[in-house]
């Protein structure tokens, strides 16, 4: 990926060039540290040795024991739908992706009557195998399979680590399954087994994937003035020093939607903790500079927008008109007008001094995706070892889930009893 910081120096909240020059020291120290957690695969440093320690091949020998389906239906939360979801979603696959990533009864029955259930591949996936909302789907969508008389036991592939409920299922019934790497936290698992399957299974080139990651660790220097992914991680961690404590990632472009959403974990799961840490707000362009661009522009001066694009995209002429006031549009493109809507956007933020951050990526295919999937977790975890925070846990999601369990009987949690100290204030409606 390409970075600008321009229009992130001498904004509201801003930086300085010598700022920056400063920060570079300690972003010096801090590639030291992360390059020997790498090289010690040490627990959360080892997601970014991915690119060099997945096996495409082990993937592709999985998936090919399914014919092309119909379509893929992923069941799993977080970490393990997510980077699956942003890659399925970005490129176009005549194999439709499908994700239960919630346990809302109304999309999981909706969904389970339209999907070709005989024809597609469930693809259950999680790290501990213990996961409520990912198991209670999964059996959800067993009994469905069964009721629609489909073998669901020649169907299921299973993404798990080397213990727990769903290795225990995929051993009793010889299901093909894959590993969840070792050492890796979900979020960071986007290219490894649980990333890739599913655009395995879709017939996407899962080694361009990897080649991009390649490509981005090989591109990883001790200078933020050399490496993107670390230009972009240090600014974003300094703005938010200075109080940009919301961080509005806007890609310009659809094909790019789930990666806010990706990107939203990555951050907020990484980087929340000890009081510091930086709102990821979701927000896709052009559409949303028709209604949240009015806060990032007018309201508090308090974050910074990160507008994404690729810098190549398919051709759509807009046809000419005699209608004399859009003749303007004629004979240009919905690429062009996209293009200068973000360059708009971007001038109407910087005129307003609001720090903003232009990330571009050539195109998006399977390698560049995979490369700004890598450098976005390499931003991450270097502004985790910039701001001191313990990057790869994440306590505060596990107290919840603990919580979640224990009222539902599935053992005895202590936070669950947090749930009798609720305070409580109602205003009852008629
Ligand atoms: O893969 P699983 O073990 O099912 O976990 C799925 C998700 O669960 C938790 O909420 C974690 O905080 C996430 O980081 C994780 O990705």
């Amino acid at each position: 990926m390409h970075v600008d910081l321009g229009n992130a120096l001498e904004t509201t909240p801003g930086l300085t060039r010598e700022t920056l020059e400063r920060l570079d020291e300690r972003v010096a120290n801090a590639h030291g540290r992360i390059t020997a957690g790498m090289a010690g695969d040490e627990f959360g440093y080892a997601a970014l040795t991915l690119p060099e320690t997945a096996d495409p091949d082990a993937i592709r020998a999985t998936t090919d024991r399914f014919d092309r389906p119909e379509a893929v239906l992923t069941v799993g939360i977080g970490g393990s739908a997510l980077g699956a979801a942003t890659i399925a979603n970005a490129l176009d696959s005549d194999v439709d992706a499908h994700f239960l990533d919630n346990v809302d009864p109304d999309e999981t029955r909706a969904l389970l009557d339209r999907l070709p259930l005989a024809d597609t591949v469930v693809n259950v996936v999680s790290k501990s195998g213990t996961t409520a909302e990912t198991l209670a789907n999964f059996l959800v969508v067993r009994e469905a399979m069964t009721a629609a008389g489909v073998d669901w036991t020649e169907r299921t592939l299973v993404t798990t680590g080397e213990a727990g409920n769903l290795r225990a299922l995929a051993d009793a019934h010889d299901l093909p399954a894959l590993d969840v790497p070792d050492g890796v936290p979900g979020r960071f698992s986007a290219l490894s087994t649980v990333g890739l399957a599913v655009p395995a299974l879709q017939g996407h080139d899962v080694e361009a994937v990897l080649a991009g990651g390649r490509d981005a660790m090989e591109s990883l220097s001790g200078s933020l003035f050399e490496t993107p992914a670390y230009a972009y991680g240090a600014a974003t961690y300094a703005l938010a020093e200075r109080g940009a404590l919301t961080n509005a990632v806007m890609p310009y472009a659809e094909s790019l939607e789930t990666f806010a959403e990706w990107f939203a974990q990555l951050w907020a799961e990484s980087l929340g903790k000890d009081g510091l840490g930086q709102t990821p707000a979701r927000a896709l362009g052009a559409t949303d500079q028709h209604s949240q661009l009015q806060l990032y522009r007018a309201g508090p001066p308090d974050k910074l927008v990160s507008l994404i694009r690729p810098t190549e995209r398919a051709e759509a002429p807009i046809p000419e008109t005699d209608l004399d006031g859009l003749a303007y549009l004629g004979g240009s493109s919905l690429g062009e007008l996209l293009d200068a809507e973000f360059e708009a956007t971007e001038a109407s933020l910087a005129a307003a001094d609001v720090p903003n951050l232009r990330v571009e990526i050539d195109r998006v295919d399977e390698r560049n995706l995979g490369r700004l999937l890598y450098e976005m977790e390499a931003a991450c975890v270097l502004y985790g070892e910039l701001a001191g925070v313990s990057t790869f846990t994440q306590p505060a999601v596990e107290w919840g889930k603990k919580a979640a369990r224990g009222l539902l009987g599935g053992g005895d949690f202590p936070e669950a009893d947090a749930v009798a100290d609720k305070r409580e204030l109602r205003v009852d409606g008629s």
